[in-house]
């Protein structure tokens, strides 16, 4: 597992469309134990930076894994050095169970004498991320009949299995309900303990209730970062947020300023 010295740093990452800076020079680290968030507006470059990471899109500057350059390799090579990540849409086989989900998943990842021995019986690791997403009432249900969290739920489980240092989550709350909101940021806090993640969310209650720390981003580059107090004190994100630098008495942005409403708003370039 990730000791100490294993963090995700992203340093000067910097990515081009033709020509379109989306993401211009951007630097932050996660470390296990923490909750990480990404947050931003629409179009700040979040995404962009959870795809240059994982490979998906071409970065310069440097990302690494412990001691282990990221930039410039391979989506395959960098799964395999560690990076799991989900996408905004959860993509499970959904004619398939729970478990041969799973296992599918699992087998991306084992050799082939566990996979021999995985035939006898539900491999430990199976078992155990059934367990962990709270899933193993569920292991015989199509993942098809899966409500919208278990789903997503079930991705990260996929994830798990294939034993990753770092999880990237992109949006992970986005239409679920507030019980099963609750479920996956306790899920969260858990997968935390041992391994990276890094969130990227629109949902500011989901963030305030369960980030360690948060980076903000803005027109693909940092605007604010630290604690979740902190962020929402900076009067930049909160300009960025409410189109306004309105302050309270004490010149911070109120607690509940980032709200869903405000963010949405702010996707949609709207002020309040
Ligand atoms: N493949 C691409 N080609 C051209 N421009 C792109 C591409 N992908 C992203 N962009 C642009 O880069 C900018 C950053 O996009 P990105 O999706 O990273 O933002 P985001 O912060 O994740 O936004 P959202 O919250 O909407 O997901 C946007 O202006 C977007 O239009």
């Amino acid at each position: 597992m990730t000791g100490p010295g294993g963090a995700l740093v992203v340093t000067d990452l910097r990515v081009e469309f033709d020509g379109f800076v989306a993401v211009g020079g951007v630097s932050f680290d996660a470390h296990p134990g923490e909750v990480r968030f990404l947050i931003g507006p629409n179009g700040a470059g979040k995404t962009t930076c959870i795809d240059a990471i994982t490979g998906l899109s071409k970065g310069t500057g440097s990302v690494t894994l412990g001691d282990q350059q990221l930039l410039g390799r391979s989506t395959q090579k960098i799964v395999r050095l560690g990076v799991g990540r989900t996408f905004q849409t959860a993509s499970v086989f959904e004619g398939l169970s729970v478990l041969q989900n799973l296992d599918i998943a699992a087998g991306l990842h084992r050799s082939s004498l566990s996979l021999l021995r995985a035939r006898r019986g539900v491999d430990p690791a199976i078992e155990s991320a059934l367990e962990e997403i709270g899933l193993s009432e569920e292991r015989e249900t199509p993942a098809g009949i899966l409500s919208h969290g278990q789903k997503q739920w079930l991705e990260i489980g996929m994830m798990l299995v294939q034993e990753p240092r770092a999880l990237l989550l992109d949006e992970p709350v986005a239409g679920m309900s507030q019980d099963e909101r609750t479920a996956t940021g306790e899920l969260l806090q858990r997968i935390a303990q041992r391994r990276i993640v890094l969130v990227v969310e629109h949902d500011m209650d989901f963030m305030r209730r369960y980030a360690s720390r948060v980076t903000v981003l803005h027109q693909g580059k940092v605007l604010s970062e630290g604690a979740v107090a902190q962020v929402q004190a900076d009067p930049r994100v909160q300009e960025v947020y409410l189109g306004t630098a309105a302050t309270t008495t004490a010149g911070s942005v109120p607690p509940d300023a980032m709200t869903e409403t405000t963010t949405d708003a702010a996707r949609h370039g709207e002020g309040v």
